[in-house]
């Protein structure tokens, strides 16, 4: 089966600083791979160019099989390519229930009038309950999303993402910010999507990580230096001297 994503020799620099340098990286379907790296590797800037907001100045990518190398963000989002921000991206006014009826109509093209007929508007809703309860937030559907926790809200981010129908999953550190009961929610969600979803993952939580990937990814300085299952990631002696400090 050919893969969900194939990274061919991107790169991307700002001024002399290279920020991707030569990275080609294929993700399986239904994979779960994980993008780890120190502080300004360039993580960031790579899911730039994979959803489209940075363009590559070289190197092509391809999804589903089709180049989309020129494509901007919303055709690529309409091909079935997700990315939750790191940045959060809901409407603090609205409810989480909102929030996500939004995105499916931003999917679907269907009307949405926050005071019509509820039946009028299941078209909306029912995908968008089904993507609450996947992140388990249905109980918190009709609350106002500023009033959400930190981790609900990366939950509802997922719901979000979710809601367009991705073929894949662009996550940008979504356990950032959040508390031990938090992260652990958000680790069982990820957990459960897993498999369903082709999704890749940039995480700093090592631990996350390492229980998650199907495969580990290391950029270091804008390369990847190391691929592979997270032992013979772990394992490797330039990933261990490189990133976690050891010395080989
Ligand atoms: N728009 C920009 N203009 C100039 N330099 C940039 C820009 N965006 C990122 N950089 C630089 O590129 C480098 C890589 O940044 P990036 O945010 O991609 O790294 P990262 O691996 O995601 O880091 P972190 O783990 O801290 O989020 C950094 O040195 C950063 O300062």
């Amino acid at each position: 089966m050919s893969p969900v994503l194939q990274l061919r020799n991107l790169r991307k620099s700002y001024g002399a600083l290279k920020v991707t340098d030569d990275v080609s990286l294929d993700v399986a379907r239904g994979e779960l791979h994980a993008i780890i790296g120190p502080n300004g590797a360039g993580k960031t800037t790579l899911i730039h160019q994979i959803s489209g907001i940075a363009a590559a100045d070289d190197g092509r990518i391809l999804f589903d099989g089709e180049d989309v190398t020129a494509l901007a963000m919303h055709q690529r989002v309409a091909r079935g390519l997700a990315r939750s921000f790191q940045i959060t991206s809901i409407l603090p006014g609205f409810t989480a229930l909102e929030n996500v009826a939004m995105a499916v109509q931003a999917r679907t093209g269907t009307s949405f009038s926050f005071f019509g007929d509820p039946a009028r508007e299941d078209p909306l809703t029912r995908p968008a309950m089904e993507a609450l309860a996947i992140v388990d937030l249905t109980a918190r559907a009709d609350i106002v999303a500023g009033e959400l926790s930190h981790g609900e809200k990366r939950q509802l981010e997922l719901a979000i993402a979710l809601a367009t129908q991705p073929k894949m999953l662009l996550l940008d550190e979504p356990l950032a910010g959040t508390g031990r009961e938090e992260s652990e929610r958000v680790v069982a969600t990820l957990e459960s999507l897993k498999g369903h979803y082709t999704i890749l993952l940039i995480e700093h939580d090592m631990e996350a990580v390492f229980a998650l990937a199907d495969r580990v990814s290391v950029l270091v300085y804008g390369r990847i230096i190391a691929s592979g299952p997270p032992d013979q990631v772990r394992a490797d002696p330039e990933v261990r001297k490189a990133y976690l400090g050891e010395e080989a």
